[in-house]
């Protein structure tokens, strides 16, 4: 007799192939998530891709709606992206399974990936590290689930995963239960490589630097792009069996990205500080220089966007906040703040 849960997965499969036609649309999704992932086209494009083929019936009905493995340097949108996805399918950018594959290196934390074996404390509650309804969605929503930095895990975990990418489905440890896969994109992130771009990007810049003034073309710009891939390729296949890789449909490069899309980026963070002051009568107006000065400060190209946040708090929020209580100690009496770089640092008044 098939297990209930198959049987709800077969129907869960029937019903979201039957999604109301027009549900995606590719354009709206594509300037939708190219609205927030900067500087990172060719990865959009690639998701764009995936979740096309797989709307239109293409992928394989007994396997997840895409494996997608996204990889590069830190901070460069990996996980950004895939929140940005469960936005745009889902309820927000928070409505995703997350597993953080780094928690997950030692084998005794292994066993919370398919949870507790018969006999063992928790096996009849089917507890797992996945949350179910993120992960299978419904008819009209696919799942998406993010396993981050795949590399960390332990080999066990990598072995169940593989169950994961290649049918679909994760058989829970107590034997009694599945979880299905089949309506989810997934999506892996792995730093793996990104070492190696760092040391690619530095001799790059040596020898730029080497030939002052010249600078590099669109030529020279795809050369060194398809180098990357080939770098990035190397380091996964030294990591990982030939059996994992060949369960991925697409490998996702992502670039370090340059100062001035670092700008672009510090303008979208600063939006929403302006959004949620705004929800509190405040009206914070931003003068040119103040991203400028926050992608200058904050933005590190090993570390990516990741100091452009800090950077952010300190430079813009701190003295935007203190101006706020000074003229308005108490109440919610609208006010503007303007904030404008003045010697090197923002004043806000
Ligand atoms: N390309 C980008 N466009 C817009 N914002 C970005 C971009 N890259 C990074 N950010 C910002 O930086 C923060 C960190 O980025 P994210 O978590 O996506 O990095 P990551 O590539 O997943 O890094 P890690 O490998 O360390 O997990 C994001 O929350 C986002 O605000």
């Amino acid at each position: 007799m098939p297990y209930l849960t198959d049987r709800y997965h077969d129907q869960n499969r029937e019903a979201a192939a039957a999604r109301p036609p027009g549900a995606f649309d590719r354009d709206a999704v594509a300037a939708g998530l190219r609205a927030r992932i900067l500087g990172q086209d060719p990865a959009v494009d690639a998701v764009v891709r995936a979740l096309t083929l797989a709307t239109a019936g293409v992928a394989d009905p007994a396997r997840p709606l895409a494996n997608l493995l996204l990889v590069g340097p830190t901070g460069t949108g990996k996980t950004e992206l895939v929140r940005q996805v469960a936005a745009q399918l889902r309820g927000g950018p928070e409505d995703l399974c997350r597993v953080d594959m780094g928690a997950l290196a030692q084998e005794h934390y292994a066993a919370s990936f398919s949870g507790a074996p018969p006999g063992y404390a928790g096996s009849k509650e089917a507890y797992s590290v996945f949350e179910r309804s993120k992960v299978e969605g419904d008819a009209y929503t696919p799942g998406v689930v993010l396993f981050d930095e795949v590399e960390k895990a332990h080999p066990t975990v990598l072995r169940a995963l593989l169950q994961v990418l290649d049918n679909g489905e994760l058989r829970l440890a107590n034997g009694q239960e599945r979880i299905s896969f089949r309506n989810s994109y997934v999506f892996l992130t792995s730093n793996l490589g990104s070492a190696e771009l760092a040391r690619r990007r530095r001799a790059r810049w040596r020898r730029l630097a080497d030939r002052l003034g010249d600078r590099p073309g669109a030529f020279t710009r795809r050369l060194a792009e398809r180098g990357n891939q080939a770098a990035v390729s190397a380091a996964l296949g030294d990591f990982f069996d030939t059996e994992f890789l060949n369960r991925i449909d697409e490998t996702i490069v992502f670039t370090e990205f340059d100062t001035e899309t670092a700008t672009r980026i510090a303008a979208v963070e600063i939006e929403e500080l302006r959004r949620r002051l705004r929800r509190r009568s405040v009206e914070l107006v931003v003068d040119d220089s103040v991203p400028e000065l926050i992608a200058e400060r904050g933005f590190d190209p090993v570390y990516g966007a990741r100091g452009l946040r800090r950077c952010l708090r300190t430079a813009l929020a701190e003295p935007v906040a203190a101006a706020v209580v000074r003229r308005r100690p108490s109440g919610r009496e609208p006010i503007t703040v303007r904030a404008r770089v003045v010697a090197g640092v923002v004043v806000a008044e």
